[in-house]
């Protein structure tokens, strides 16, 4: 799908997954049609028909899906680019088997793309350079993290500490949306990246539900970063070093509540499901609409709430940022599960207008709060302290020279303003640690909030509408008392004759 040029609109390839046993045991059938298999083609409920990048029929294996679809990025991702992979689909349709977030260490066909795509990386990170090539060798450092969206907040997978000590907040900086304090781990081979991969999996929210017996309850996205450091004489550090990332986004499935039953906790998590799928699927929307090549100029300023949630503020940069970007739209072929499978299907074919602007990103314009790129920013500022060490103290060994010599009080000034400054300095850069601590304090504090609010007031809602149901009912009954009086009254006065009566009777 990527030999060579880099695609700068979003490319979705459809799966379809095979029937169950189960099904087949029910009797039911096979509604997708794929009119010629080796056309990106299908036909759905024998009328509606849709074209993608790549359609996978039922028997396609894992390795042609990786092969075809995704062994092109990663070698995209070695040139530096950004990459982003999302799993999109029903519950049950097939996102955590193709992407392989459920994998158990041992590699066999079965595999998704992730266990795939790691061996690759981590093959091209230990290639020899060949022969005389060696001045032109690039060298690779990778990092993995992984965090989990969950009933709209986001867990650090890897993070060693408690459930509650593992969720962050979101902020927003020059370069985009980050994620402060995210572990970011440094791996240096693909069993040890499997070793994470398990490791954030176990501690991902999954239940068993009526439509899937491991069901993923949360988003979650594993992220690898690649370091890469090659030599480049045209430029003035003799050097070119980027940072790109691969982003393995498996999507929580929609779900009706009709069909799936869902009771409690379960109900609880499908509704936040669904809401950051709605947004997302808004998302998509505005940006599809936006990219069109003959909108008007109304289409082309649609707005695009990526703030609606934190699923879009995620993947704001994977959907019309600099990213290249595969969405798998997963489906069940089920006749029963035709209503969802068409409206992945349509989800899918407006993603399939999204335009990214996909580029490499020299890591001097990496986010600064990116651990890789922060102890690469510490590292430069290590330096620049030394040499300004250095500087400080010839100057003060000159000063004090002077000072002793000639007696001269201009050196002790010098050094009594070097030392004012230094206090100035070393007071700006505690006040603004403690302002950056602040900052993710309250963002905890307010994701944390956040729920108890809401919770707050869906109760105040409740008693609210049952003290209103109690206030108009004793309207009622007053408003029903008085027109009884009234009406007695008007027919006592009906019944009574009245002065001109009275008189013609006399
Ligand atoms: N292409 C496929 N070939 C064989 N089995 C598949 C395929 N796709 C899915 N399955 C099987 O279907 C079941 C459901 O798949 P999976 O758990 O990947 O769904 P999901 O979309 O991730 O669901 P959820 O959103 O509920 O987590 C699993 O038992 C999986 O092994």
């Amino acid at each position: 799908m990527y030999s060579g040029a880099v695609p700068d609109t979003v490319q979705v390839a459809v799966r379809i997954r095979p029937l169950s046993t189960q099904e087949l045991a029910a009797g039911h059938h096979n509604v997708i049609v794929q009119p010629n298999p080796g056309e990106p083609r299908l036909i759905a409920r024998g009328a509606d028909e849709f074209s993608f990048s790549e359609v996978y029929g039922p028997s396609v294996s894992q390795s042609e899906v990786y092969e075809r679809s995704v062994r092109g990025l990663v070698l995209k991702l070695l040139e530096g680019f950004n990459v982003s992979i999302l799993a999109y689909g029903q519950t049950g349709s097939g996102k955590t088997h193709t992407i392989g977030t459920s994998f158990d260490g041992r590699l066999s066909s079965g595999s998704g793309i992730l266990p795939r795509a790691l061996l690759d990386i981590f093959d091209a990170v230990h290639a020899k350079p060949n022969g005389g090539d060696a001045a032109n060798h690039t060298t690779y450092r990778v990092f993995c993290s992984y965090m989990e969206l969950y009933q709209e907040h986001v867990y650090d997978l890897l993070s060693p500490r408690n459930r509650y000590g593992r969720l962050l907040g979101i902020r927003e900086d020059v370069n985009g949306v980050i994620v402060p304090g995210l572990t970011e781990l440094a791996v240096s081979s693909a069993e040890e990246a499997f070793g994470w991969l398990m490791h954030g999996a176990n501690s991902r929210a999954t239940a068993s539900t009526r439509m899937n017996k491991e069901s993923n309850r949360s988003h979650t996205i594993f992220t690898l970063i690649i370091r890469s450091r090659r030599m480049r004489e045209e430029t003035p550090t003799g050097e070119q070093v980027l940072i790109s990332k691969l982003h393995f986004v498996d999507l929580a499935g929609s779900e009706r509540a009709k069909k799936s039953r869902a009771s409690g906790d379960r109900f609880r998590e499908s509704i936040q499901i669904n809401k950051g799928l709605l947004a997302l699927g808004n998302v998509i929307s505005a940006l599809a609409s936006s990219s069109g090549t003959s909108q008007s100029k109304s289409a082309r300023s649609t707005f695009v709430s990526y703030r609606d949630s934190k699923l879009t503020r995620l993947l704001q940069n994977s959907l019309g940022g600099n990213s290249i970007t595969l969405m798998l739209a997963c489906v069940s072929p089920a006749d029963y599960n035709i209503e969802e499978t068409i409206s992945t299907l349509r989800y899918a074919d407006r993603a399939l207008a999204i335009r990214n602007k996909p580029s490499k990103t020299p890591s001097a314009q990496l986010s600064q709060s990116s651990s890789a790129a922060e102890v690469e920013r510490l590292a430069k500022t290590v330096c620049q302290l030394r040499t300004e060490n250095d500087q400080l103290r010839r100057r003060i060994a000159t000063d004090l020279k002077l000072t002793t010599v000639g007696k001269n009080g201009a050196g002790r000034q010098l050094a009594t303003q070097n030392r004012v400054l230094y206090g100035q300095l070393q007071s700006s850069i505690e006040e603004s640690t403690r302002n950056e601590l602040r900052a993710s304090i309250a963002e905890n504090a307010l994701g944390r909030l956040e729920p108890l609010v809401l919770q707050e007031l869906s109760v105040d809602y409740d008693e609210m509408s049952e003290t209103a149901a109690a206030v108009t009912e004793a309207l009622r009954t007053k408003c029903e008392e008085i027109l009884l009086r009234y009406r007695t009254e008007y027919e006592a006065l009906r019944q009574r004759p009245t002065a001109k009566h009275r008189s013609t009777l006399d």
